[in-house]
């Protein structure tokens, strides 16, 4: 039974299509649309798809978005649209959120997502898990499952608008990283590529001392691979932590339509 899983984040729609609802499940085709491009779905990316026998997704991106996703859907196929909402509990994660539901639906899935990858790989342990989108988030979750809280951080896009509307002088193309900045655009490349390592490290600290163990480090997102290389602490890049995330509870809640 096919099985198709959506992301809406703030700058982007990725989907994924799968031959079963279940981890490990083959890849039958996958996309990416910036959000001004959604419309194009049905007709466009998805008009070659098999019908999904099932499909689950989260979005940050508010209502009107995941109303115009949903347009898309059932413009294309049959199957009902599902939508993750955070809780306090699913998938072997423990939401510590003072406001469970509050919580971002893609930071929540990303943690189901990488609990169950470190547990095919070995023991429970703590870990921190790093999305790398529009906005940064940085999780740390203990060796029993709970989410203890999580930072939020502008990404690089956002912290470089900030400091182009905020000045007279910093309009300046991008830059390389470099431990001495010696020019404007590597100074502001490399202060917001040092800004997340800085946030993401101490998070690590945190993990570490909380914990008393080596945290498992996982980062995704559409700007993760540009992050990995600076990190003090070394990442693994898995870049369908989100997909792997919606395919573990697909198959827990035995979705059908
Ligand atoms: N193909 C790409 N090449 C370079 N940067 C990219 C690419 N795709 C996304 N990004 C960067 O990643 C960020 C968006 O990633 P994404 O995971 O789609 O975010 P969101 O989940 O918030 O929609 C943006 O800051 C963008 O600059
Ligand atoms: C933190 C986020 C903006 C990240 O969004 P993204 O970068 O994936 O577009 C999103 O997860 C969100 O809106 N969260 C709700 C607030 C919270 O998690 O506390
Ligand atoms: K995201």
């Amino acid at each position: 039974m096919t099985f198709l899983a959506i992301d809406i984040g703030n700058t982007r729609l990725k989907w994924a299509m799968y031959d079963a609802p279940r981890p490990g499940a083959n890849l039958l085709g996958h996309g990416a649309e910036f959000l001004d491009h959604i419309e194009s779905l049905a007709e466009g990316a998805w008009s070659e798809l098999p019908e999904p026998g099932s499909m689950l997704g989260c979005v940050v991106a508010g209502d009107q978005l995941r109303r115009r996703a949903e347009e898309q859907i059932h413009e294309r196929f049959d199957c009902a649209a599902r939508w993750v909402v955070s809780s306090s509990a699913e998938a072997g994660i423990i939401n510590g959120y003072d406001h469970p539901t509050r919580l971002g639906a893609d930071r929540w899935v990303a943690m189901i997502g990488a609990r169950h990858r470190m547990l095919s790989d070995g023991p429970a342990r703590p870990m921190v898990v790093v999305l790398i989108g529009t906005a940064v988030t940085v999780e740390a979750i203990d060796s029993n499952g709970r989410f203890l809280g999580g930072l939020i951080l502008p990404g690089h896009g956002i912290m470089l608008k900030a400091l182009e509307s905020g000045t007279a002088g910093l309009h300046v193309p991008t830059g390389e990283v470099t431990a001495f900045p010696t020019n404007t655009s590597d100074a502001l490349t490399s202060g917001g590529t040092y800004a997340i390592a800085g946030a993401v490290e101490r998070m690590v600290e945190h993990v570490r001392k909380h914990c008393g163990a080596e945290p498992v480090r996982y980062m995704a997102g559409g700007a993760g691979w540009k992050m990995a290389p600076s990190m003090v602490s070394p990442f693994e890049l898995v870049e369908s932590l989100i997909m792997d995330g919606l395919l573990v509870i697909a198959q827990e809640r035995m979705l059908t339509n």
